[in-house]
């Protein structure tokens, strides 16, 4: 059922876009009931024109029409535009904010107030309702403010609540994931043009498997060992296979790289 609320997304770039369509896709709210506002007009003539949305002239307007205000601007942007903020935000209007290291008492600090906020930490698989979503509420929020959270989020994918000093590890994992993912669909394909494959059967074995395997993995509950022990005959193809990524180095590249992420996370916000 639609929402009788307005929200609002100041920023209307990639991640916005992902949230919005993923929304006006599960129709928790209309079109009518969703503003952006962005410096970049193209931007918003672009998502007005595919999705329907309203174009708030700049912030104030915005934060004058909606009940909850998705920051969805960069990191640095964060300050800037809360400051600008300040003098009108409503105590009523609740600030969810999607910026990767910013945290609610930063937030709560640029805006000098004791608004709810939420800090939330998406991916872009939301976009087709399929998104990994962590968020934590930070202090000063109602019991509702959760289930408001889960209701608005879980349009657009799976929602856990996290501490808050877990948010940076979050992003270091499923934020930035969909890329890791990617990266490793690419190279398989690769991989198997390598061997002599068409590029286009390639890239279709290589996402099923992708998405078979991460289904066995959901739906029968087993621990991924398990299911990899599965595969692998003794002196067989997997194991040979597996040998060599473990070679590689493949399972600590992954320790190395989540890690440098959730670093630059806490980074991006003057930390470490
Ligand atoms: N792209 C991703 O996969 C994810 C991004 N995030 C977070 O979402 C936020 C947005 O990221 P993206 O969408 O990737 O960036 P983006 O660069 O695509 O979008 C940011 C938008 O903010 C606009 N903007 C800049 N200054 C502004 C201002 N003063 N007022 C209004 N709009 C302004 C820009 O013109 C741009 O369209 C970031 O804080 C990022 O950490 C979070 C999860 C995943
Ligand atoms: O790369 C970034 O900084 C953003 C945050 C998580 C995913 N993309």
């Amino acid at each position: 059922m639609p929402s009788n609320k307005k929200i609002g997304f100041i920023g209307a770039g990639s991640m916005a876009e992902a949230l919005i369509k993923g929304i006006l896709n599960s129709g928790i709210f209309l079109p009518n009931q969703i503003y952006i506002s962005d410096i970049k007009a193209e931007r918003l003539d672009l998502l007005k024109d595919k999705y329907q949305v309203i174009i708030a002239k700049d912030n104030f307007e915005l934060l004058k029409n909606v009940d909850y205000i998705i920051m969805a601007v960069k990191p640095k942007v964060i300050p800037v535009v809360l400051k600008e903020l300040e003098e009108d935000i409503d105590q009523s209007q609740k600030i969810f904010s999607i910026a990767a290291g910013v945290t609610t008492k930063m937030i709560k600090e640029y805006l000098s107030s004791n608004n709810t906020v939420v800090r939330l930490m998406p991916n872009t698989p939301a976009l087709i309702g399929e998104g990994a979503i962590a968020y934590t509420v930070g202090s000063d929020f109602e019991a509702e403010d959760k289930e408001l959270v889960e209701e608005i989020f879980s349009s657009v994918g799976n929602v856990v609540e996290v501490e808050e000093d877990l948010m940076d590890a979050v992003t270091g994992l499923s934020g930035s994931g969909p890329a890791y993912i990617y990266l490793i669909i690419e190279a398989l394909a690769d991989a198997g043009v390598n061997v002599g494959l068409s590029r286009d059967n390639a890239l279709e074995l290589a996402l099923q498997t992708i998405i078979g395997s991460a289904k066995m993995v959901l739906e029968l509950e087993k621990h991924p060992a398990q299911l990899k022990d599965m595969v692998t005959s003794p002196g067989g193809t997997t194991i040979t296979g597996l040998k060599i990524l473990e070679e590689k180095g493949v399972r600590s590249a992954f320790y190395s790289a989540i890690e440098a992420a959730t670093l630059k996370s806490k980074e991006l916000r003057g930390e470490e």
